[in-house]
């Protein structure tokens, strides 16, 4: 809990008797539990809503957010006996921070230990065991899972709430799950042979077979926001209820005037409804970390300018990539006397409550994944949210009471909205959707059963990355073992492939490293007052070799630093001190330590599948070259004029300018023919460009890696107002484009 000064200048923290919440004991919080249950809308139809899953397989249920729809729903279904032959109630999330937060709520009001009876499963965390009945996890989780069993033998019900948000992973479940269903009653019929094939690839055990056999498999769709036809007409006319009512009414306010700097019209906003509402706390929809960082900032700027009572007001940051422990930290209630305003992205969209949260500000804007097949180039864009989406974020107030809802935008923009958000699938790279099918024995990408069909460019795209990637045969299955392993791991393909590679090259250990520190935002922290200074301190960790290799170089430091200080001042205080190391080196420490939670679950699912994790030392010649052989297609060729040309696509690129590579100014190097691994990275881009630029030049010299600068980033850039990594990696969504030397 972030500490308050009082006027005389003590320090003290909300442990501070002053501050302490208001404590109820056991009985009157499960009495107040159950009064609160048997007041949401979703409850007066309880009977109805169970006897329709018992009467239809599959059913779409449209219900008002705060309803009680995640939360209720299970737990009905629970009780009219969809568990009694041994099965399990699944309900996917799209994100992790609802399946986890969701999940405690209902273990709270079952009154049973989160884990038991209700739990969650997310990527690289499980809360279940043997006992759970209800369990709530990922969309992505549930395809992971449908891995090993395409039965899904151990679900009786499965519910995707939140479908409206059309995520990939649920546009693949759904299709997935429409497949189960139909093989599931086939096999109730007795006239399938999906049992035998899974029972023998797959190892299901026995007593999940026997669920299968006699429980039916219930498909739910669930959201406050759906296209209820069209989700009735792709799962063949299926019945849709509709939940009628809401628990507390919100008020939706709009601008007269459309703002043109939203940033500053959400802070005006921020400190409206602090100086002048009545309790609550206000929960603020930025796009993206960076944005949060910079409001933070303003905030806490502007806060000590006002009188000290006025200043009771905590900020909270929300984002993905901020770590699980951060993350729920806004879940607990603010001390008596103080607000919470919660800065967060849209992770905080749909599904989850946050307690007290009274006030929501929407600027209308969202950051979302675009691709463009051509270029084969994915990046993070902001676009302005669609009506189901406003709807979902004016859903986050009123939930214990009475809300507000303030749309930075005025009333006529809201009507010109789109109705739903462009499925993702439509704008996304699929290398990695394509990749799971082909797991789940899916070779006819084309002809799967897609809600709505993928751009067939893009498709096309993707099965050539995977094709050149190995994960591929002539015939579009996967290959073995490479496609298999790529599969199983949670990775980007090409993330993927650089850690096989690298098990077989003795630096699993240093790939491992660079793979983490390649999936968190900028490693690097430069302050616009400390230019200079933080430019020499990072160049101490700078390797001619490049990015990848200096990435390298700062994990390494940081853990021979933790490590050391772990031994003489314990595990706390070497963490803290970590955090001053971090500061004093210009390293986001945020960041760091994200990368080294996802270095641990990386490493974890690579020692599952055995393969071999030695370190390279200091020799990073083959570090690169694993590199080059699963990015190969970012090799980009130095023209006459300084420029560089992406190989396998003709597009021009430029070193980004915080580049290690950029500031080296490398020229051109020897011939790389006579390296082994190189010689087949020749072979590969001359089966790309010979085809597609008619380049054919055995002695080209290649540099690895590029960041492209679009023409906006240059000019940004030009401003000079930013930290050209960090915008890099909010708009090119690749971040692995960074640079290394082959020579
Ligand atoms: N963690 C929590 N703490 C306090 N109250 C909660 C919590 N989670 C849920 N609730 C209460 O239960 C109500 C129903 O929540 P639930 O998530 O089931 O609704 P929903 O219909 O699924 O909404 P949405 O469509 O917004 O996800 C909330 O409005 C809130 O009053």
């Amino acid at each position: 809990m972030p500490s308050m000064a009082t006027k005389d200048g003590t320090r003290f923290n909300s442990n501070h008797p002053q501050f302490k919440p208001k404590v109820i004991n056991g009985d009157q919080k499960r009495q107040k539990i159950e009064k609160q249950r048997r007041s949401l809308p979703i409850a007066s139809v309880e009977k109805r809503l169970v006897e329709e899953v018992r009467k239809n397989d599959t059913l779409i249920i449209v219900g008002e957010t705060g309803s009680g729809k995640t939360t209720q729903l299970p737990q009905y279904l629970y009780n009219g006996g969809f568990c009694h032959n041994g099965g399990i109630i699944g309900i996917t999330q799209p994100r992790r921070v609802a399946a986890v937060t969701v999940a405690k709520r209902v273990a709270e009001e079952c009154g049973v230990e989160l884990g038991q009876k209700v739990g969650y499963s997310i990527r690289f965390e499980d809360k279940t065991s043997m006992s759970t009945k209800i369990k709530y996890m990922t969309d992505g989780l549930l395809l992971r899972e449908a891995l090993l069993d395409p039965c899904l033998s151990r679900y009786s019900v499965i519910v995707v709430d939140e479908a409206h948000e059309r995520t990939v992973q649920t546009d693949v479940l759904l299709g997935l799950l429409k497949a189960v269903q139909k093989n599931r009653s086939q096999i109730s019929n007795g006239s399938s042979n999906i049992h035998d094939h899974v029972k023998k690839s797959n190892n299901v055990k026995e007593e999940h077979n026997e669920v299968r056999k006699s429980n039916p498999f219930k498909l739910i769709i669930m959201s406050a926001s759906l296209d209820a036809r069209g989700f009735s007409e792709y799962f063949g006319g299926a019945k849709a209820v509709h939940v009628l009512g809401r628990q507390f009414p919100v008020d939706i306010l709009y601008t007269a005037q459309p703002e043109t700097d939203c940033l500053d019209a959400a802070l005006v906003t921020i400190f409206q409804i602090h100086l002048e509402e009545g309790p609550g706390d206000i929960l603020v929809f930025l796009s993206g970390q960076e944005e949060i960082e910079s409001i933070e900032g303003l905030v806490r700027e502007n806060l000590k300018k006002l009188p000290e009572t006025n200043q009771k007001l905590l900020i909270f940051p929300l984002f993905s990539s901020l770590p699980s422990e951060k993350q729920l930290k806004v879940f607990t209630p603010a001390p008596v006397g103080f607000r919470k305003v919660i800065l967060a992205t849209n992770i905080a969209e749909t599904s989850v409550t946050i307690p007290g949260v009274k006030y929501v500000i929407d600027p209308g804007l969202v950051k979302v994944r675009s691709y463009c097949p051509d270029t084969g180039i994915e990046s993070l864009i902001v676009v302005k949210t669609s009506k189901a989406q406003a709807l979902q974020r004016s859903g986050r107030a009123g939930r214990e009471g009475p809300g507000k809802c303030y749309r930075l935008y005025p009333e006529s923009r809201f009507e010109g909205l789109a109705d739903s958000t462009v499925p993702e699938i439509k704008r996304c790279n699929l290398s990695n959707v394509i990749l799971q099918l082909s797991a789940l024995g899916v070779d006819d990408i084309i002809g799967f059963d897609f809600m709505e069909k993928p751009d067939r460019m893009a498709v096309i795209r993707s099965l050539e990355l995977l094709y050149l990637l190995g994960a591929l045969t002539d015939e579009k299955k996967l290959s073995d073992p490479i496609g298999h392993q790529m599969a199983r791991l949670p990775l980007e393909p090409n993330d993927s492939k650089a850690l096989i590679l690298a098990s077989q090259f003795d630096c699993l250990e240093e790939m491992l490293i660079v793979v983490s520190m390649l999936s968190v935002e900028s490693i690097f922290y430069v302050p616009r007052d400390k230019l200079e200074e933080s430019r020499t301190v990072i160049k101490s960790f700078s390797s001619p070799e490049g990015d990848h290799v200096t990435l390298v170089n700062v994990y390494r430091a940081s853990i021979e630093y933790l490590e050391k200080n772990r031994t003489e001042n314990g595990n706390e205080k070497a963490e803290k001190n970590l955090r001053k190391w971090c500061k004093d080196n210009f390293i986001n420490s945020r960041s760091l330590k994200h990368a080294r939670d996802i270095y641990s679950q990386i490493r974890e699912n690579v020692e599952r599948m055995g393969l071999k994790i030695s370190s390279c030392g200091d020799d990073m010649l083959q570090l690169r070259r694993c590199l080059a052989a699963s990015y190969f297609l970012n090799a980009a060729l130095k023209q006459p004029d300084g420029t560089y040309r992406v190989l396998a696509n003709g597009q021009i690129a430029e070193i980004h300018p915080t580049s290690v590579i950029r500031r080296a100014k490398p020229e051109a190097g020897p011939s790389m023919l006579c390296l082994e691994r190189q010689l087949e990275l020749i072979q590969m881009l001359k089966l790309m460009t010979g085809r597609r630029l008619g380049i054919n030049n055995p002695g080209a010299h290649i540099i690895g890696f590029f960041i492209f600068l679009s023409k906006e980033q240059e000019s940004a850039q030009i401003g000079g107002a930013y930290d050209p990594l960090k915008l890099y990696v909010e708009h090119v969504i690749m971040n692995k484009r960074l640079v290394f030397s082959l020579f």
